[in-house]
């Protein structure tokens, strides 16, 4: 053991406020700097023990810490570090107030440096830094670093949530505190570095054990973001929103920004995705679909959607998705939907997905927000003509659309999930419990498995403090991680697997359409596989693209369903699948569903509803009161595993997670369970 350098109290305790001021429960403004008085025991190897663990009132007592607030002599804080939060007990001329910032509502902490002032100003370890001329800091490593103050900075990032009659909100919280009982810094930065790896394991659901920190993954995590997304202010949202959380966090982050419409799927299905944690998107639920089916086009599926959690920050006009997430785990949302979602990816948490393997004459998909054929589905894709006004063109075109009233003839089919499921004809047999990677994977692939590094970087990236971004302008080089501390913390059985290649009527590609799936870089050049016509279709056109994924439990699609099956044939007003609460923000339409419940909630309105019924559904869309509490010939909602719409023609949109596809022939049966996604808790 080394020898532990002398303890020495410094006398002037009273100094330096920074950071950003905060209410408390204190009744004064900002507990925001505090300082070390005096050390607690010390160990220096890295890999033992924290102190001792007490108990105090039911909480686990990790580290404990006698600190000054500035500028107030004769306050004292007591601040102690349990597997509750972080609790903070003042002591004022007699009185005692206690406030802890609950664990669930930090996110990270740093240890910082002080920055190197101006030539003329004062800053050793004994200066005061008053209000005005505020704490800037650094990370330990730069060279702007203060040499002549050798505290360290803890700063600790909370993002605490507040109850209102509105649901709440969640408040950024700052607490700093300033080790400075050592004379070197090394000294200092150990303590400061104790209290850190505590935090940091305490955070990530980790035994506190070690007396520094090391992440358990130290993978980056992998960002996607679609530019063009909802009103196109994707990447300023990540700017200023998003890339601060993740520094704050301390995640590392490769982050990409996409060409064009599919150049996501593209993504994820070449490239060499282990690298990576898990997939961040950035933008709507389309870009989120992208992402699923990208993975879906891999050989190793499997392995991809089992290690690879998937999160998605909503930058789009819909985003399903990241409501439904929020709504299930109670976290406020609609004030600041991309702090909420940002907050949630950085928790490290995921939980499973239900997905629904969808399939078109000529295409197979999975699915994890909707099918829809008619009124809801019109209004998605027609309204796209208003997305500079963002989520309220779905109010807008929905009013249209109700005076405008279509109806389209059809049939609909569905194996209802309560029903037993063990008869089920032509190899049916779906299951209502949930998926078990009983399937085995698919020999023959024609996968294109080639890398689609960045033909100008080689894919190469670039290091870049907490995130990690692109070195050339196809990586997008101007989009870095802009945190600076001094700025940035101020933010407010079955059918054979061939199916899945020929499609079950007209056995051509699966891969979308040949359209969709052309390569369209002007960045072209002869190692892109998808340039160089090697596909089947030569000639420069789309190579053929393999779908995996787990096989279908459903007859083919030009086969009869099973009699197991109910059908329901005439004209409909709209048929909507859904298997998460929240269709789009304002859209809450199935009430009664969760992430994993292995169920999909087929609505079917049918012709003849009037025109007062259907007014009375779409309003009651926003609070999940659409569906009729008396039984309804016209509106039913029905919990299914399976289901077929046969449209007898091919007006009216049809939709798989709000992206158009061709109006005929669908089917869909859920997998339980079978993906994963990031979540708060
Ligand atoms: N760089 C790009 N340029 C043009 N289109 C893109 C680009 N990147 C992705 N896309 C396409 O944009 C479409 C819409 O994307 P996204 O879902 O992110 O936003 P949105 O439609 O506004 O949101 P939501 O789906 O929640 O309504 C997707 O189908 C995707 O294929």
């Amino acid at each position: 053991m080394m020898d532990l350098p002398a303890y020495k109290p410094k006398v002037d305790l009273s100094e330096a406020v920074g950071g950003r001021e905060i209410e408390d429960d204190f009744g004064g403004k900002g507990i925001a700097v505090v300082v070390a008085d005096r050390s607690a025991t010390l160990d220096h190897d890295g890999q033992q023990l924290l102190q001792q663990q007490t108990t105090v009132g039911g909480a686990t007592v990790y580290l404990t810490e006698t600190f000054y607030i500035s500028s107030k002599k004769s306050t004292v804080f007591e601040v102690r570090l349990t597997d509750k939060g972080l609790c903070l007990k003042k002591q004022s001329n007699g009185s005692t107030k206690e406030q802890t910032i609950p664990l669930k509502d930090i996110i990270g902490c740093r240890c910082l440096r002080s920055k190197r002032r101006s030539r003329g100003s004062s800053s050793c370890t004994c200066a005061s830094i008053s209000s005005s001329n505020r704490l800037k800091v650094v990370e330990e490593s730069s060279e702007e670093q203060d040499e002549s103050d050798v505290s360290a900075y803890l700063y600790i990032y909370a993002y605490i949530l507040k109850r209102n009659r509105r649901g709440g909100f969640r408040e950024r919280t700052t607490i700093t505190l300033r080790f400075r009982s050592f004379d070197r810094y090394e000294d200092n930065n150990r303590e400061a570095q104790k209290w850190r790896a505590a935090i940091k394991q305490l955070v990530t659901g980790e035994p506190v054990q070690r007396l520094t920190y090391q992440p358990r993954d130290s993978r980056k995590m992998l960002i996607i973001l679609n530019p063009k997304s909802g009103s196109g202010k994707a990447r300023e949202m990540f700017q200023q929103r998003v890339a601060p959380i993740f520094a704050e966090a301390e995640i590392p982050y490769d982050l990409h920004i996409t060409k064009k419409s599919n150049w996501a799927r593209e993504f994820v299905r070449q490239r060499d995705v282990y690298l990576w944690r898990g997939i961040v998107v950035v933008g709507g639920d389309g870009i989120f679909f992208e992402v699923l089916n990208g993975l879906f086009e891999r050989e190793d599926w499997q392995t991809a959607i089992d290690e690879l959690p998937m999160g998605i920050i909503p930058c789009g006009s819909g985003n399903g998705l990241a409501k439904t997430i929020s709504f299930l785990y109670e976290e406020p949302f609609e004030t600041k939907p991309v702090l909420a979602s940002a907050l949630m990816v950085v928790k490290g948490k995921h939980s499973m997905l239900d997905v629904v393997r969808v399939e078109t004459r000529s295409n197979i998909m999975f699915s994890f927000l909707s099918v829809g054929w008619g009124l809801i589905s019109d209004i998605d894709i027609e309204s796209e003509r208003l997305r500079a006004i963002g989520g309220q063109r779905f109010t807008v075109w929905s009013v249209h659309r109700l005076i405008s009233l279509r109806t389209y003839q059809g049939k609909v089919s569905y194996l209802p999930a309560l029903v037993s499921q063990t008869n089920g004809g032509g190899g049916g047999g779906g299951s209502n419990g949930h998926y078990h990677n009983g399937v085995g994977t698919l020999k023959h692939s024609v996968s294109y498995n080639t890398t689609l590094n960045c033909r100008d970087c080689r894919g190469f990236l670039g290091q870049d403090g907490g995130g990690t971004i692109g070195s050339c302008d196809a990586c997008d080089t101007n989009f870095s991680d802009v945190l600076s501390l001094e700025t940035g913390t101020n933010l407010d059985l079955f059918r054979p697997r061939i199916d899945s290649w020929y499609s079950a009527t007209s056995r051509k590609s699966t891969y979308f359409s040949t359209v969709d799936s052309v390569y369209e870089s002007d960045k072209a050049s002869n190692d892109d596989p998808l340039q160089t016509g090697g596909g089947a279709n030569g000639g420069g056109l789309a190579p053929l693209v393999q779908m995996y994924g787990p096989p279908s439990r459903l007859p083919a699609l030009t086969a009869a369903v099973p009699d197991s099956w109910q059908c329901i044939a005439g004209e409909f007003v709209m048929v909507h699948a859904a298997y998460q609460t929240h269709l789009s923000t304002d859209c809450y339409f199935a009430p009664e569903s969760n992430l994993k419940d292995g169920i999909i909630w087929l609505l079917i309105i049918r012709a003849g509803v009037s025109r007062s019924q259907l007014l009375s559904f779409l309003l009651g869309l926003s609070s999940g009161t659409h569906i009729p509490v008396q039984a309804n010939e016209h509106i039913q909602m029905v919990p299914v595993t399976a289901f077929r719409i046969e449209p007898a023609g091919t007006n009216g949109h049809m939709t798989v997670d709000g992206e158009k596809v061709e109006c005929g022939p669908i089917q869909g049966e859920i997998f339980p369970s079978l993906s994963k996604v990031m979540v708060p808790k």
